[in-house]
């Protein structure tokens, strides 16, 4: 659905060039959900805007919805939906009217463009807004408004920007189960997120985009599997005694060096769970008692952390 190699965009800017895109390759297959997923600036919507025709990339090719994006971006435009950061809709107009009008401007008849949006309204659960004005509607219905504005001309492949960016956790999940059914309907889903939660929970594959590159990609556990294992976390009633839980801690099979993160200390070994009873049997042997313990498993954080040598909670 997508193919693209050597992606690139410089903007000019009063202070010199800035290098937005840095020759990314993507390649998206046909009823897949991909994340793009980056810190604020890494290149996440410049890249988004060349692949929707936006705007014209500095170099590379790409193939878009079977349309080459340099040759022909009036057939890229007709098979595919954009839905961007800030949504589409005016907030005084009716939601029923803007959704015909964007249909009407794809070539669908009156009596089409109604039919085709009164059925998008009953699929992302609208029912009932069809006369309302777009100001009025909440956070969550505005941005499924924005997705039937998207999904009018029935692309093979949308584009969302950020979609859920903004809106409250219920209507979060809210959105994930109908960004899933699209999936379910054949339609490609190509969305970027801050989020690392929804990245996870949404996407079939994960790229990573960091300063203009794609510097990690895959699955969200294969990614989370190129992190090394699970970190063990305790807290001391005593820190005074954290040499024996360093010593205890050392001796697990295939741990790293315990590190101490404030009041914590922290390990990371193969399986968390698998070592967590010997563990805490040779503390309680040792005298050492403990206040918490907790064991994760590895996060996309983490990933991010991993690749960049940085956290993306910190970025944002
Ligand atoms: N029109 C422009 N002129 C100059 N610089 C630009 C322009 N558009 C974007 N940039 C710069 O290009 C870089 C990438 O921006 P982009 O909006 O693609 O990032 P992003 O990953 O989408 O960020 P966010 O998550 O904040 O939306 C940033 O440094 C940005 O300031």
């Amino acid at each position: 659905m997508i193919t693209a190699r050597g992606l690139a965009r410089t903007f000019t800017s009063r202070t010199g060039p800035v290098e937005a895109v840095r020759g990314v390759d993507l390649d998206v297959a046909a009823g897949e959900i991909v994340g793009f997923l980056g810190p604020n600036g890494a290149g996440k919507t410049t890249t988004l805007r060349m692949l929707t025709t936006l705007i014209a990339p500095t170099a590379g090719e790409a193939t878009v919805a079977g349309h080459d994006l340099r040759k022909d971006p009036v057939g890229v435009r007709r098979n595919i939906g954009y839905v961007a950061q800030g949504g589409m809709t005016l907030p005084q107009a009716i939601a029923g009217e803007e959704c015909v009008d964007q249909a009407r401007l794809y070539g669908l008849s009156k009596a089409e463009a109604t039919r085709r949006g009164q059925d998008l309204f009953a699929q992302l659960d609208l029912d009932g807004l069809w006369k309302r004005q777009c100001q009025s509607l909440s956070g969550g219905q505005r941005r499924r408004l924005d997705i039937v504005m998207g999904l009018v001309h029935t692309p093979q492949l949308i584009f969302l920007d950020e979609p859920t960016t903004g809106l409250d956790p219920q209507s979060r999940a809210n959105l994930w189960e109908h960004i899933r059914a699209l999936r379910g309907g054949g339609t490609t889903v190509f969305l970027t997120t801050h989020y690392l939660d929804e990245a996870d929970a949404l996407c079939d594959r994960i790229l990573v985009i960091d300063a203009g590159q794609i510097v990690a990609e895959g699955a969200p556990e294969e990614l989370k599997a190129r992190v090394s294992g699970d970190a063990i976390t305790l807290t001391l009633t005593d820190p005074a005694r954290s040499d024996d839980a360093v010593a205890v801690l050392k001796s697990l099979t295939g741990a790293d060096e315990p590190a101490l993160e404030g009041e914590q200390l922290v390990v990371h070994v193969p399986k968390g769970a698998a070592v967590l009873p010997g563990l805490l049997r040779d503390l309680d042997a040792r005298g050492v008692e403990l206040a918490a313990v907790e064991v994760r498993r590895p996060t996309l954080d983490d990933v991010f952390l991993t690749v960049t040598g940085r956290s993306l909670r910190d970025e944002n």
